[in-house]
């Protein structure tokens, strides 16, 4: 029997019953709580070593809003809390979110005991180490609050990249970062900061691609009062914003012909004039801008200026897509798995050589956000039973279906996976969420079967 007090939220009496039969068998105390509206005076006048709390409070409802808005509260009044989540199949999704959102893991109904004791176990235990180390709380590091340091910059692809970096940033020559999205134009214009004379000022990032025609000015340039209706004071630009350090200035590709005339004007004068007012201001700032656009082809599609172009691309830096560094998938793969492993206290210890294999096969449209995202998602829902020898398999793994540009296996292996999702739905359905008799029907072990419902997301 372990020492420890729970917390049980949910509105379904049986399962409150249920659940509290079994855990009071193995914890000190096991309160029950049919309310949710009743978390703050509970958590107020007790300390939970852990709270399990379902997603849905009312019936037929299943979007889980419910269960978010609690989850927040509840961290907010104990920011310490360590909340396991009830949900249904079909929820993993939702599961996976939640765990982001600052939840320490997941239990899905309806349970089996001994997962059920094994996962409330391994909450109660984080919650001890984190009093005693008093280290960071899930949702601190959700947040990033603890994290001052600098992102690293992995893969041996990028090494001639980072010297150039290191080269040029100590200069104030404008920098021009090409690559398709998610390959780390950000982080490449950090480190350009990071390694100038100007670390010590501001580095300001602008979305210049997202900003509306009537946006963009006051955005970037600032505006005086009394500008346009909503101006009710003077605001400085972000060029302002930014004097004495670096701009940088993402998606410049999708710029308008007139918005490129306003920026080339500013760019040539250094100086910039605030909406609604006639006095010019000189800014000193070091210009760095990206595009997944091919810029040359824009220029010779007349789309966007060539002398715009010649004055933001003194260096120009491609960045590779991820499936022309296949060398570069296996170093991130550890470094993301690595990171959440910490982060979701999940003990995966490294990817199998078979889901190597997989991952250097697949094209990665979304590049490394789209490795960070799917390793993210697969340390989430890897639990212990699901890995073998605490590796990620290619089981543990889902790959985008909309990768239209597959290399060939891969889509055949897609098709398969379609029919093994249909099956095992239909299956789901007709055995009302049975795994021993969807198991048995299926002819796979149950733990198999576990390991595909988490594949597929069902
Ligand atoms: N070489 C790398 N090492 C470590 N992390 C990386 C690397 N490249 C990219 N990342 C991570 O991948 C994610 C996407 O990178 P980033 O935002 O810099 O890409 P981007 O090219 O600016 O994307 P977008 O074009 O969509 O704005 C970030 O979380 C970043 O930290």
């Amino acid at each position: 029997m372990q020492d420890a007090k729970l917390l049980l939220v949910d509105d379904d009496p049986d399962v409150l019953l249920a659940a509290r039969l079994l855990l009071k068998r193995h914890f000190g105390a096991v309160d029950i709580e049919k309310n949710p509206e009743k978390l703050p005076f509970l958590l107020n006048n007790n300390r939970y070593d852990a709270i399990v709390l379902d997603m849905n409070f009312q019936r037929d409802v299943s979007s889980g809003r419910e269960g978010f808005a609690w989850l927040d509260r509840i961290l907010d009044i104990d920011p310490t809390a360590r909340v396991i989540l009830f949900t249904a199949y079909g929820d993993v999704e939702m599961a996976v979110r939640a765990m982001k959102a600052g939840a320490v893991d997941f239990v899905l109904k309806p349970w089996q005991n001994d997962k059920f004791l094994e996962t409330i176990r391994g909450a109660v235990e984080g919650k001890k180490e984190a009093k005693e180390s008093n280290e960071a709380t899930p949702k601190e590091k959700q947040s990033g609050k603890t994290n001052g340091k600098q992102t690293s910059i992995i893969g041996s692809a990028m090494r001639p990249i980072l010297e150039t970096v290191e080269q040029v940033a100590p200069t104030d020559a404008n920098v021009l970062i090409l690559g398709e999205n998610g390959t780390g134009k950000d982080l490449i214009a950090r480190a350009i900061h990071e390694n100038s004379d100007r670390r010590d000022k501001p580095f300001v990032s602008v979305d210049v691609g997202a900003l509306t025609e009537s946006l963009f000015e006051s955005e970037l340039f600032g505006h005086v009062k009394g500008a346009f209706t909503d101006a009710r004071d003077d605001r400085a630009g972000r060029f302002e914003e930014a004097n004495g350090g670096t701009i940088f200035l993402d998606e410049i590709g999708n710029l308008s012909a007139s918005q490129q005339a306003r920026l080339l004007t500013v760019l040539q004068q250094r100086q910039v004039t605030r909406v609604g007012s006639n006095k010019a201001r000189s800014i000193d700032v070091r210009l760095v801008c990206a595009t997944n656009a091919d810029l040359n082809q824009r220029v010779a599609e007349r789309q966007f200026r060539q002398d715009l172009l010649y004055r933001i691309n003194t260096i120009e830096l491609n960045l590779p897509p991820l499936r022309e560094r296949p060398a570069d998938i296996g170093p991130l793969a550890e470094h993301f798995l690595k990171k959440y492993a910490k982060q979701y206290n999940r003990s995966v210890l490294g990817v199998s050589p078979a889901l190597l294999a997989e991952m250097k096969q697949y094209r990665w449209p979304g590049n490394v956000r789209e490795l960070q995202h799917a390793v993210e998602r697969a340390v989430i829902l890897a639990r212990p039973e699901l890995t073998q020898s605490n590796m990620l398999e290619p089981d543990n793994f889902v790959f985008r279906k909309d990768s239209s540009a597959t290399s060939s296996p891969v889509s055949e292996t897609m098709q398969l996976e379609d029919m093994e999702r249909h099956l095992i739905q239909q299956a789901m359905q007709k055995h009302r969420g049975s795994i021993t008799d969807v198991a048995r029907e299926l002819g796979v072990s149950r733990q198999a079967l576990y390991r595909r419902l988490e594949k597929f997301g069902l």
